[in-house]
């Protein structure tokens, strides 16, 4: 499927070169509107609201806590992990293109680390019973993740009547950042504990595609440590020999 492409390759540059990397730098988020242009963000949602039709979204895991508080008040997105490449998802697998090229542009002037990997994109929907997600840092303990990316596509969203606002606590800085979801905007920030962050409850269906960036340095330490620590699982877990016959 040929997408027209909204943001030439020079233009990605002068954004990322202009914009995003000085905004980086400076206040450690940056987001952007009209993306992907009219067309192919209406393509974006339409193969996101057939996943969300298909029943392919579960409930977000929950990270740490979930005891005694009632699991939509922590977390009450829906999700589903697209590669891009899968049938019905071949815009969002333009939109990942997009933003490879955005943040390969960026990050050699950022970090001194290459960014070379990244996960998949995750579909997220928010059903709009008033749930949200509860203030966090996505990478509080340097598991590898540099960059949030966060597409957002919610056409004809008012945060007055809908709710649904991302609000950044920027680190050590007296403001707070109020981003609305709307469709066709681009958000970026650094994932570990400079942007703590929270999505207020949501009165609408709230739709949104998540990528995280990995510090290839990082990441191939976080890897490190968790194999030395598993492996340590290895050496203690006791054989279990009905369990080997039944497995
Ligand atoms: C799965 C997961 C999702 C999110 N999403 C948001 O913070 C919401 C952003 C938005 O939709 O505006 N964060 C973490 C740390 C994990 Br893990
Ligand atoms: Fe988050």
């Amino acid at each position: 499927m040929p997408f027209l492409q909204h943001l030439t390759d020079s233009q990605l540059e002068q954004l990322a070169l202009d914009h995003i990397v000085p905004a980086l730098l400076d206040r450690g988020f940056f987001y952007l509107d009209h993306f992907l242009g009219e067309a192919v963000g209406r393509m974006v949602l339409s193969q996101v609201k057939q996943i969300h039709r298909s029943g392919a979204l579960s409930a977000g895991q929950l990270a740490g806590r979930g005891s005694g508080v009632c699991r939509s008040h922590i977390r009450g997105d829906k999700i589903a992990w697209r590669s891009g490449s899968e049938r019905g998802s071949e815009a969002i697998g333009f939109l990942l293109k997009q933003t490879d090229k955005l943040i390969s542009l960026c990050t050699g002037r950022l970090r001194k680390n290459a960014v070379r990997e990244r996960s998949k994109a995750m579909v997220a929907c928010y059903p709009g019973n008033g749930a949200g997600y509860v203030k966090h840092v996505d990478n509080p303990n340097a598991d590898g993740r540099c960059v949030t990316c966060i597409y957002y596509l919610n056409k004809n969203w008012n945060a007055k009547e809908h709710g649904g606002v991302l609000r950044i606590f920027p680190e050590g800085k007296s403001y707070v950042a109020d981003i609305e979801p709307l469709f066709d905007r681009l958000l970026l920030f650094w994932s570990d504990r400079r942007n703590p962050h929270e999505v207020q409850p949501s009165f609408a269906t709230r739709y949104a595609i998540t990528v995280w960036y990995f510090d290839s340095e990082e990441r191939a330490e976080a890897k490190r440590r968790f194999r030395d620590s598993t492996a340590f699982l290895h050496l203690s877990r006791p054989k279990d020999p009905q369990k080997l016959d039944i497995m």
